[in-house]
């Protein structure tokens, strides 16, 4: 008997959550049938019917050494699924520390893929990322005068991705540049062969448009891997001839929410602090979290818990630990980086665990560490895609403890200002 079962064709290995669902909202879009996973599902050997597997990992900023061995393992996993191709995706800030972990992790997919090249392209045109002469943009200003620079994990102070990959890898990084992107694959590809014969094993890309993802996914068509943020994800659906004409037109389908609404935010970015100030201006129910409360071992959990039993019903609830960069290094200083992160991510997992047991169906989550741990925590290990509130951050559905949740991951520096309030409308209106 044949199995009905078709084989996935793309399989994606994403360095944190929100990473993920951002990566598996443009394949959908693109019309790839897409599940996401929550690391490598329990039961191993089932194989998944869809186009796209995407795996997600909170492997950005945990040691170089770990984040190569989880990533390994999703590869050789992902290969049992018989994808034909593997993507590894990381932000479109390039989010890493002096360590990586993109440059080591690259360096272990291409030499388990036994590969000697790929490419490097974290620019997402459609959320203002791009690239040129291989300095990445976050809308008009480099990278190292974005909010990037303050981030309380992985500071970006440098917008030269040939010399923060080169930093973070032995193999030698080289640049295909907008004047040969902007001529099309067949250029593309012959500036690969180029840089190839001159000990190049990964390219950073230029890109300014979707047109350019596009002449790049033909171009690394039979590329064994491809190393990027999501928007490279743009070009390659047409490479199975399942590209969309009207890519907007393909949003993901859930089911009808239902239930109570809340925010959790631990995101300290640019986009997120202004999310937080508008939803509180417009006199919405908010609690904050103190890290220096949760230092000295208060029990914030209960009182964010006995706070949002006397509001619930009403609007959507936000908690919240997101800070201007001055309190965060105040915090970091007294603190401790790592002990101040982790302490106010155990905390925002803790309350949305209390949360779902008290009613809350719909969740808005916004940052990718923070996203990571409260999804563990929910011990959520399957999302499907929905539609999209802004690009790159779409509704998703996932099942917990037996009741449908839908939730968003938002990545720190994604949305609108008013990106709270419009996430709810587009998922219940
Ligand atoms: N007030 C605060 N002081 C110190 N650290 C904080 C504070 N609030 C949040 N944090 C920590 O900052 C980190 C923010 O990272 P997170 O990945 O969640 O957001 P982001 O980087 O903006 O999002 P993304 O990775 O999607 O761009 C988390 O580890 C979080 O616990
Ligand atoms: O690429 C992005 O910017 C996001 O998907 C992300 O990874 C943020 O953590």
């Amino acid at each position: 008997m044949t199995s009905l079962l078709r084989k996935p064709l793309l399989g994606c290995i994403a360095d944190d959550f929100t990473g993920a669902t951002d990566l598996a909202n443009n394949l959908v879009r693109g019309g790839m049938s897409t599940v996401q996973t929550i690391g490598i599902p329990r039961d191993s050997k089932v194989l998944l019917d869809a186009d796209a597997i995407v795996v997600a990992l909170k492997s950005r900023t945990i040691s170089k050494d770990d984040a190569i061995t989880q990533s390994l393992e999703v590869l050789s996993w992902l290969q049992s699924q018989g994808v034909q191709q593997i993507y590894f995706k990381y932000c479109s800030t390039f989010d890493s520390t002096k360590e990586g972990n993109i440059g080591p992790v690259i360096d272990a997919l291409l030499t388990a893929l036994n590969s000697k090249f790929t490419i490097a392209c974290p620019a997402f045109p459609e959320a203002a990322r791009t690239i040129y002469r291989g300095h990445l943009f976050v809308g008009n200003e480099l990278l190292s005068d974005s909010g990037m620079k303050n981030h309380p994990l992985t500071p970006m102070t440098d917008s030269n991705l040939v010399r923060v990959l080169q930093s973070q890898t032995n193999r030698k990084v080289g640049l295909v540049d907008y004047e040969t992107i902007s001529k099309g694959a067949e250029a593309i590809s012959s500036k690969f062969s180029s840089l190839q014969s001159e000990g190049v094993e990964i390219a950073v890309l230029d890109v300014l448009s979707n047109q350019d993802l596009h002449f790049i996914g033909s171009a690394i068509a039979n590329m064994p891997l491809i190393t990027a943020g999501s928007g490279v994800a743009i070009g390659l659906p047409r490479n199975w001839g399942l590209g969309q004409s009207n890519e907007a037109s393909s949003d993901g389908f859930l089911k009808q929410a239902k239930g109570y609404q809340a925010i959790l935010a631990g995101s300290c970015s640019l986009a997120t602090n202004s999310q937080v100030d508008h939803f509180r201006k417009a006199g919405n129910p908010c609690f904050c979290i103190d890290p220096f409360a949760l230092d000295t071992g208060e029990d914030v959990v209960r009182q964010a818990i006995t706070w949002a039993q006397s509001f619930i019903g009403q609007r959507p609830l936000l908690f919240y630990a997101t800070a201007q960069p001055e309190e965060v290094a105040q915090v970091q200083t007294k603190i401790g980086i790592d002990r101040a992160g982790l302490l106010v991510e155990m905390t925002l997992a803790q309350i949305a665990v209390q949360l779902v047991e008290i009613g809350i169906r719909q969740l808005v989550i916004a940052g990718g560490e923070t996203s990571g741990a409260v999804i563990k925590a929910l011990k959520i290990d399957q999302m499907n895609i929905g539609p999209q509130i802004a690009p790159g951050v779409p509704w998703t559905s996932a099942v917990v403890n037996g009741e449908q949740i839908h939730i968003a991951l938002k990545s720190g520096n994604f949305g609108g200002a008013d990106f709270f309030e419009n996430a709810f409308r587009r998922l219940n209106d």
